[in-house]
């Protein structure tokens, strides 16, 4: 069996103690954290090699001995990691498609309904004045979702399962996708222009890589309705970060609910986390502790099937 593994950052997942790696297969190293300087050294003599959210660049994983023959990304994203250096060391990259998928929808989902009912702004009223004042004085903005368009780029796992909770509140759907599709149901498709143009709601739920970075930059916010709220859980890197804060300030759009961000952890020097009408939160997307349970029992299935010489969810 080829499945002398090592975990090289166990403290992303197991930040609070509760996620088991020990048992992911018949015999694992475990490090929480592991250094830029320290991964060729900790890679040696393993098989596989379990990482979560490091930067893999090609340099690096060109200098990976010869005995490790998969790396397993413990999550959905893989941007990561450079596809090209994998590729030329033979090396498999898998992946742990849809663990994540119901609790990253909720945080979407909650982020929408928090901007509709301009729950933080209300939150920052209330630690700023005495309740009196709050109720004299309040007047925030609430709109309703139903009638409203949610506009989705990409139809994976995680844009499912906002779109049925998205129709439950009685949104109308657009989708964006790679691919030209029919429309599914209440489902429309269409290409990502007309979505920004029509949507009240944007939510961005496509991977990272060359063709989506900065697919929300100064030119395609001017596209928007100046009412539209931009909500990401995919990758902070599609969004030119600095446009979009000058979106929202000058008026351009109406905000935006980010649970990931250009460079994390945010600068703590960001605007972002003053807005009023910008609700950040840390990566938390997939944070659940049952997300984090599945996770670990989908790696073991990815070394499982690895280590039997037919590996499952390859990327490359
Ligand atoms: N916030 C969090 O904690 C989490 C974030 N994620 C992020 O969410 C992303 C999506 O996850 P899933 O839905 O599970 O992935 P998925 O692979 O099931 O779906 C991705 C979708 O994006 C589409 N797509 C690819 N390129 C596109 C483009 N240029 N324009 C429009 N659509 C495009 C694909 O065709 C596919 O429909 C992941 O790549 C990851 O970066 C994933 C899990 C947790
Ligand atoms: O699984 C993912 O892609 C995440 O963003 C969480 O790490």
């Amino acid at each position: 069996m080829n499945d002398r593994t090592v975990v090289l950052n166990a403290k992303t997942v197991n930040y609070d103690g509760k996620i088991d790696y020990s048992k992911i297969s018949s015999e694992v190293k475990i490090y929480s954290e592991t250094s830029e300087d320290q991964i060729i050294e900790r890679v040696q003599g393993f098989n596989i090699v379990i990482t979560k959210e490091m930067k893999l660049d090609k340099e690096i994983i060109l200098k990976f001995p010869d005995s490790v023959r998969m790396i397993c990304e413990a999550g959905t994203g893989y941007n990561n990691i450079n596809l090209e250096a994998v590729q030329e060391k033979g090396i498999i990259l898998c992946n742990v498609p849809d663990y994540s998928s119901k609790r990253v929808s909720h945080t979407a989902i909650m982020l929408m309904l928090n901007l509709a009912s301009s729950v933080q702004k209300q939150i920052r009223m209330l630690e700023r004045n005495n309740y009196d004042n709050f109720r004299k004085h309040l007047i925030v903005d609430h709109i309703e979702l139903n009638g409203k368009t949610l506009g989705v780029v990409g139809y994976g796992h995680i844009a499912k399962e906002i779109i049925k909770v998205a129709e439950a509140l009685g949104m109308k759907i657009l989708v964006s996708t790679r691919t030209s599709r029919k429309d599914e149901g209440k489902v429309h498709f269409t290409t990502t222009e007309e979505l920004f143009k029509n949507s009240d709601f944007i939510s961005l739920n496509c991977p990272l890589n060359s063709k989506t970075r900065h697919m929300i930059n100064q030119e395609t916010l001017a596209l928007m309705k100046n009412t539209a709220f931009v909500i990401n859980t995919a990758r902070g890197p599609l969004i030119n970060e600095s446009d979009l804060i000058q979106a929202i300030d000058s008026g351009i759009i109406a905000g935006a609910g980010l649970d990931v961000q250009e460079v994390e952890p945010l600068d703590e020097t960001s605007p972002l986390y003053t807005m009023d009408k910008v609700i950040i939160t840390p990566h938390i997307g997939w944070k659940g502790l049952e997300t984090r349970q599945r996770l670990i029992s989908l790696i073991k299935e990815n070394i499982s099937a690895f280590s039997v010489g037919k590996p499952i969810n390859v990327i490359r």
